[in-house]
């Protein structure tokens, strides 16, 4: 494949941006070599400015549950373009979509619209610390909630790509009111309890945690981060960015049966446009303004092409197409599982729902420690071998692979025969 013109777009993009991109991750930084410049995307596929196409495990990230340019998304944010691109004011679109999560995710009694994830993530910290009336917040190594500055301490994600995990920027008096602990660990979990307990306004994590790789959590482990939160009056938020939709049909605390008081979501949601939303307990809800003393607003939330977006995604993504989805992966885990046995590759598939990534690993990874010990550079020229053979997979170890309804049998056929090419490098050098 050639990838000239990606070149010659990256050179020009230096210029403009820091690092020639707009989300660190995308300047493909560890994998050491140039990002692919994107010109279209359809059904499966993207296809970049060399004329080169790659069947897409990316999705933007997560939200294209429907894959590329889905006639039923566009033709939706088309009529509603056509009567305006945003008002700053109240919408019937916005209740229907707030009425649809709901019945989604009963948990979220009362929602606010926001813009990203990290919108969502900061605004139910601040509402956590507003109704406890604490300061302490609990996030797990690893995981990653957005780019606010009280979860950059030991977060995965592009922080954990370019191998800093912190952030210059964020003063050390917000950092140290972040404790992180390790994911999966219940003995640290219950000693910070024990010592910390009282002063803790919320816990958040990724139920699934997508941005270390696929790492699901234990369920004995989060079952009892609920009981401590209760016991010592802390709030629970699952941070359903990435799995709402993806790790069970409506989310992670269907497939565990944990009701958190907190959730935020956004990706799928917004179905490829920027939306999110954070939300719970009418009791707590009731703290954000204008009915409470927290204070968040936003000039685009509720954006009228975002919610007809994500509705016209969630309207014609039902469960029967998230069950394909999930097929799919399984299929492909023992597709790839026997390819490895056959190379004699040290291969973890790690998969939940339409979410899974692939660790060069003897053992099971439930950790960021684990993951951080696996192979990096076998998984960097896997990386590489896939895009020269027209497969794109997160340039990153720490993030997690997706599957649209318009990967079928021949993505599929596609997909195992380009692994067994570059399984087959790999034993090779
Ligand atoms: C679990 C999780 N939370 C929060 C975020 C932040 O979302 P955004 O990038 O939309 O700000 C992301 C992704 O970036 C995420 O995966
Ligand atoms: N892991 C992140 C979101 O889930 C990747 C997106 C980004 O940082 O640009």
């Amino acid at each position: 494949m050639e990838y000239v013109e990606s070149t010659k777009a990256f050179y020009e993009a230096q210029k403009v941006f820091p690092g020639g991109v707009n989300s660190p991750v995308r300047a493909f930084g560890a994998m050491e070599r140039d990002p692919i410049f994107i010109e279209k995307g359809e059904g499966a596929y993207l296809y970049d400015v060399d004329g080169n196409h790659y069947l897409d495990y990316v999705l933007s990230w997560g939200p294209l549950v429907l894959g590329h340019s889905d006639s039923r998304v566009v033709d939706a944010i088309v009529e509603q373009a056509n009567k305006g691109t945003s008002y700053g004011a109240t919408t019937p679109i916005e209740t229907e979509l707030g009425i649809l999560l709901q019945s989604l995710y009963p948990s979220m009694e009362q929602l606010r619209f926001v813009n990203s994830g990290t919108e969502a993530t900061m605004s139910a910290i601040r509402l956590a610390r507003g109704y406890t009336g604490r300061k302490r917040i609990v996030k797990f190594s690893g995981c990653y909630h957005g780019h606010g500055d009280s979860f950059l301490v030991e977060a995965g994600s592009g922080v954990a790509t370019y191998g800093t995990s912190n952030s210059a920027g964020v003063p050390e008096e917000i950092a140290n009111l972040t404790s992180t602990l390790p994911y999966n660990d219940m003995a640290a979990l219950e000693d910070f309890f024990e010592l910390h307990g009282n002063e803790v306004a919320g816990v958040i994590i990724e139920p699934v945690a997508g941005n270390m790789g696929l790492v699901p959590s234990n369920y004995i482990f989060l079952q009892r981060i609920r009981q401590l939160t209760e016991e010592f009056g802390a709030l629970l938020i699952f941070d359903e960015v990435m799995t709402g939709s993806r790790a069970a049909y409506r989310g992670a605390q269907e497939a565990y049966s944990i009701q958190p008081d907190i959730t935020t979501l956004a990706k799928v949601i917004g179905g490829g446009l920027p939306c999110a939303a954070y939300g719970g307990k009418r009791e707590i809800m009731a703290f954000v303004s204008p009915l409470g003393s927290v204070y968040q607003a936003g000039t685009l939330s509720g954006n009228p092409l975002a919610m007809a977006a994500g509705l016209a995604t969630l309207k014609n993504y039902h469960e029967e197409d998230f069950n394909q989805l999930v097929n799919y992966v399984e299929r492909l885990k023992e597709a790839v599982l026997s390819l490895a046995e056959q190379y004699a590759l040290p291969v973890q598939f790690q998969s939940f729902g339409s979410m899974f990534s692939i660790f060069f690993s003897e053992t099971p990874v439930e950790n960021y420690a684990d993951a951080q010990a696996s192979n990096q550079e076998m998984f960097k020229r896997f990386f590489s071998g896939l895009l020269d053979l027209g497969i794109y997979i997160p340039p990153s170890q720490y993030e997690t692979l997706f599957v649209s309804t318009k990967h079928g049998e021949v993505e599929f056929q596609l997909t195992v025969e380009a692994i067994d090419k570059v399984f087959q490098s790999l034993c090779r050098k």
